[in-house]
């Protein structure tokens, strides 16, 4: 039920989240207030019919207008963690005037997206997402469900055959590996020679090119230097990107937002303008250069659908050739700025944790040994180096929630009555966080992943930590990024001994966003003795 509170508390309100969007006249501001007061009585009396034998979804008691956005807009992976303790694994808050129902707890989680997985396999009419790749998104868009499930089998097909496809030589097992064990030997020779002339490196700016580089590889058959501008230009502006698109945005949810002056939300539109001229450009040169008997790469294998497709007259049309051809632009977004921050991430808890660095270190030396580099199937040989890879994935939950779902269907959970068109926000952070699946879950422990001796990884207890999302919107990346995350680092790891700079403490407060990130800062590294066994 919805408290009653005198007008002037309303307005104060109002204005207390109108310094987040930028500098409104009077003038605009009032009409903004007096719509949506009016907005509000009309809202107050459509009340939602709760089927019997289900519950009404509890919450925190939302203010008019704003809803919950005051309590929720700091940190709210952290807030909805606080509320689910104590509303609850469901429960509903009002992020200005819409509903959100947000998900906690491993089973009740488990329970909406694989069991029931059909009624919340929909995606939210979220005004951020409607400039992702000018509205085409694979990931984001709110394609129906036939559409979205072809174009996600396409990506999926696509991704596994450009990964899986053969080296150019046999010493790799495939792409991945060569695309991997190329871009990560550099990297070690580009950290090198930044600190011999800097004395000190920022992790993210190098890592970012090098990850980009190998998903440029897959989609595009290229690769860009580390001082390429216009690749810079591109892939450092994904923490803007991502604070926007991250769960709570209240642009998101408080329609006059959009037609107020909004600084955020017009660079965001400016990123996206920038990120589709950018993939366009290299589209059409692909189309310009097709060759139905050559198919180079991931473009040209989405292109090689469209005209197969056109070929076959009893095709299923329903889905245009620029959102066959668009997917390439998911799958380069989505495959630079999550493994670019995990492995970020992995370089500043090293250096955080030097204990941990030195037997990481130890377990490649007598595993692998210094005189070659480390190959996928050298991963099942050093269970601490999956350890601490799990533990950056729980510990930092650095894609905090997964992307916003949002249900079908009318539908219930645990007893509660869920309408259909109802955003879901799905709290990956309380998950990985919750004392009751984890022993002591702040401190930062990659042992608990490991058996009591300490030479086997322990699969179920990985198996717990949730950075993928699962069930029907489950990560199509996942195989390829956890192979990257372990060859990248598995290979700076052997080669280089990461530092802190002196004189700069590492702060590791994460940065809200889609895919939180640490604070840009300077590291040092220094070269392990290469080529030689002791
Ligand atoms: C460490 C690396 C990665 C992490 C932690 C990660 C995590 C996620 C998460 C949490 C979601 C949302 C799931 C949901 O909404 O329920 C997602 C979706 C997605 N990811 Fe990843 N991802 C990673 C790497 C990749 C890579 C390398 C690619 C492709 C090259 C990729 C492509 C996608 C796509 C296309 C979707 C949207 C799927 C859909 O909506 O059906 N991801 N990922």
């Amino acid at each position: 039920m919805i408290v009653h509170k005198p007008l002037n508390k309303y307005i104060k309100m109002v204005l207390m989240i109108l310094p987040i969007i930028g500098s409104v006249s009077v003038s605009e501001g009032l009409v903004a207030i007096v719509t949506l007061c009016l907005v509000y009585m009309l809202m107050k009396y459509k009340h939602t019919e709760i089927p019997e034998g289900l519950n009404r979804l509890p919450g925190p008691k939302p203010l008019p207008i704003i809803g919950n956005v005051l309590e929720v807009y700091n940190n709210p992976h952290l807030s909805l963690t606080a509320m689910s303790e104590r509303y609850g694994s469901v429960f509903q808050i009002q992020i200005g005037m819409r509903p959100v129902v947000v998900l906690s707890g491993n089973e009740t989680v488990r329970q909406a997206l694989i069991k029931q997985g059909e009624d919340f396999a929909g995606r939210p009419d979220l005004y951020s997402f409607k400039f992702i790749n000018d509205g085409k998104s694979l990931a984001f868009s709110t394609d129906k469900a036939g559409v979205w499930r072809a174009r996600r089998k396409l990506a999926m097909s696509a991704l596994r055959s450009f990964a899986t496809l053969e080296g150019s030589t046999p010493e790799y097992s495939c792409a991945l590996e060569e695309h991997v064990c190329k871009e990560g030997e550099y990297l070690v020779k580009q950290l090198t020679s930044v600190m011999d002339v800097s004395g000190s490196f920022d992790p993210f700016r190098h890592i970012v090119v090098s990850v980009a580089n190998v998903i440029c590889g897959m989609c595009f058959g290229r690769r860009y230097s580390h001082d390429d501008q216009e690749l810079l230009g591109l892939v450092n502006m994904s923490d803007e990107f991502g604070q926007v698109v991250g769960s709570g945005n209240p642009a998101d949810f408080i329609p006059i937002l959009r037609y107020l002056p909004n600084r955020t939300m017009k660079r965001f539109m400016e990123i996206n303008d920038r990120f589709n001229t950018f993939v366009q450009k290299i589209v059409s040169e692909h189309y310009d250069s097709y060759d139905k008997d050559n198919i180079r790469d991931i473009t040209d294998s989405l292109i090689d659908h469209c005209e197969d497709r056109k070929l076959d007259e009893n095709a299923n049309i329903q889905v245009s050739d620029e959102k066959i051809v668009g997917i390439v632009n998911d799958l380069f977004g989505a495959g630079f700025d999550t493994i670019s921050t995990a492995l970020s991430w992995a370089v500043v808890y090293l250096v955080a944790y030097p204990e941990i660095q030195e037997r990481l270190h130890q377990e490649l030396k007598e595993k692998v040994g210094m005189i070659r580099t480390p190959r996928l199937s050298d991963k099942i040989n050093l269970p601490l180096l999956e350890a601490f890879i799990l533990e950056i994935f729980r510990h930092s939950s650095f894609l905090p929630f997964t992307i916003p779902h949002c249900t079908i269907k009318d539908t219930s959970l645990n007893g509660y009555f869920i309408p259909k068109d109802t955003c879901v926000f799905i709290n990956q952070w309380q998950v990985n966080h919750d004392p009751e699946l984890w022993k002591e879950p702040s401190l930062f422990n990659p042992d608990r992943f490991l058996s009591a001796d300490g030479t086997e990884l322990n699969k179920l207890e990985g198996e717990k930590v949730l950075v993928f999302g699962m069930g029907k919107r489950r990560c199509i990346g996942e195989a390829i990024g956890r192979n990257e995350v372990y060859l990248f680092l598995a290979i700076l790891l052997q080669r280089l001994r990461f530092q802190e700079k002196p004189g700069h403490p590492l702060d590791m407060t994460p940065e809200y966003g889609l895919t939180m990130k640490h604070k840009r800062c300077q590291l040092k590294a220094s070269l392990r003795p290469w080529g030689q066994e002791e």
